[in-house]
């Protein structure tokens, strides 16, 4: 049992003045963020370690947190990223197999505040109803603090409109994931790191790639050097609209022919890249048991979800009508059925597609596995391609 257990007070403040007491929660302090819910009734390690919820305040809709404790699997990247952690009913012994350690003193250790005993549920109906907004934790002596001068902290804080983040959650340093023992490498393949899970390149090795991950601040030169059968933009934080080195990349990525997969950020840097627009969601889209329909099957999937922003779709809902773009055709491959969102694209003349959900889940149901395949496949019909040119 972690030995904390002497409660302590904190405050979730948002920053329309509606204030949530509770009890202090892994480290003690003031954090400041987007407040957003996760509706995932399971993995929250996936979460606090996904680096696309660096800035962000996260509210856990499921009632009670830190059940399975934490292990050395279940993190997506090496550190936490949220900003804060508000949650209702804390499990005071972590039970599992692969505990190996407390949920809340792995927040102590990261330094990261959070709060419990919140009615985190009211907190979401409260986000659902006036939309996104920023928020403030603020436990042990900073819960003392009057509720202007928390509301202060908190509208001081940046929005996460306009915040570009991604090269601050990006490597330093390239890296490479190779195929696992016994798995012939078929293809090489540039991902940038917007802020990649590590489950991404690891389900990519899984089929046979070789995966060099680079910074996000990489030039085309750069990707051209690991001499990459195709690219791969990662997930990652921020607003798409500031990632102008970014969109200019994939420009040349798309000019070159050479094959593109994108996942969320990714996905709405094609977006980009294509001449679309990107808006802000009222409230974004955060849990494990979001349905999707892939239109190019009429296959309706069970998605994990991570995303604040979407495509701008030009004729407004998206349909199966193709939009033009200078690349030429692209569709709407993917559409959320609980509001219409732009859920993927596929472009008709390049080869390019993205979606804006997560194949790679971790955590959530795996039904969008088959995107990885759908990849592969592009890259051995571009090889094919390549191979018959050569010969010709
Ligand atoms: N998970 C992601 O890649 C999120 C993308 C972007 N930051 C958004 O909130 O929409």
């Amino acid at each position: 049992m972690s030995e904390h257990r002497i409660p302590k007070e904190a405050v979730l403040v948002l920053e329309d003045g509606r204030t949530f007491r509770g009890e202090a929660y892994g480290a003690l302090g003031t954090t400041v963020g987007e407040a957003v819910f996760a509706t995932g009734m399971t993995g929250y390690q996936e979460t606090l370690t996904d680096p696309s919820y660096h800035r962000q305040v996260v509210v856990m809709t499921a009632p009670h947190i830190g059940n399975t404790g934490i292990n050395a699997e279940d993190r997506e990247s090496e550190r936490v990223w949220v900003a804060g952690l508000v949650i209702r009913d804390p499990a005071l012994r972590p039970s599992n197999w692969r505990s190996r350690g407390d949920l809340e003193d792995g927040l102590r250790r990261a330094g990261v505040v959070g709060i419990s005993g919140v009615d985190t549920r009211a907190v979401t109906l409260h986000l659902r109803d006036r939309g996104a907004m920023r928020a403030g934790i603020f436990s042990g002596e900073a819960a003392a603090a009057t509720r202007e001068e928390m509301v202060r902290t908190v509208t001081e804080a940046p929005v996460m409109t306009g915040a570009a983040l991604a090269a601050e959650v990006t490597t330093q340093h390239p890296y490479v994931v190779s195929p696992p023992e016994g798995t012939p490498t078929r293809f090489t393949v540039a991902a940038l790191d917007l802020g990649i899970k590590g489950r991404t390149p690891a389900l990519l090795a899984a089929r046979g790639i070789r995966v060099h991950v680079l910074p996000s601040t990489s030039t085309f030169e750069e990707v051209l050097a690991t001499q990459p059968d195709g690219v791969f933009f990662s997930n990652g934080p921020g607003d798409p609209a500031t990632a102008d080195h970014e969109v200019g990349l994939l420009r040349s990525v798309l000019d070159a022919g050479l094959p593109f997969f994108g996942i969320c950020f990714g996905n709405q840097l094609l977006g980009r890249a294509l001449g679309l627009g990107t808006y802000k969601l009222a409230f974004g889209h955060r849990g494990i048991n979001q349905p999707v329909l892939d239109r190019s099957t009429g296959r309706v999937e069970v998605t994990a979800h991570n995303h604040g922003f979407a495509i701008a779709w030009p004729q407004g809902v998206p349909t199966d009508q193709a939009a033009d773009t200078p690349y030429g055709p692209v569709r709407c491959s993917h559409v959320a059925l609980n509001d219409d969102v732009v859920e993927g694209l596929s472009c008709e003349q390049v080869p390019a597609f993205s979606v804006q959900y997560h194949p790679e889940a971790a955590a959530g149901p795996h039904d969008a596995e088959y995107l990885f395949d759908r990849f592969v496949d592009m890259l051995t019909g571009h090889q094919q391609q390549e191979d018959t040119r050569a010969q010709a």
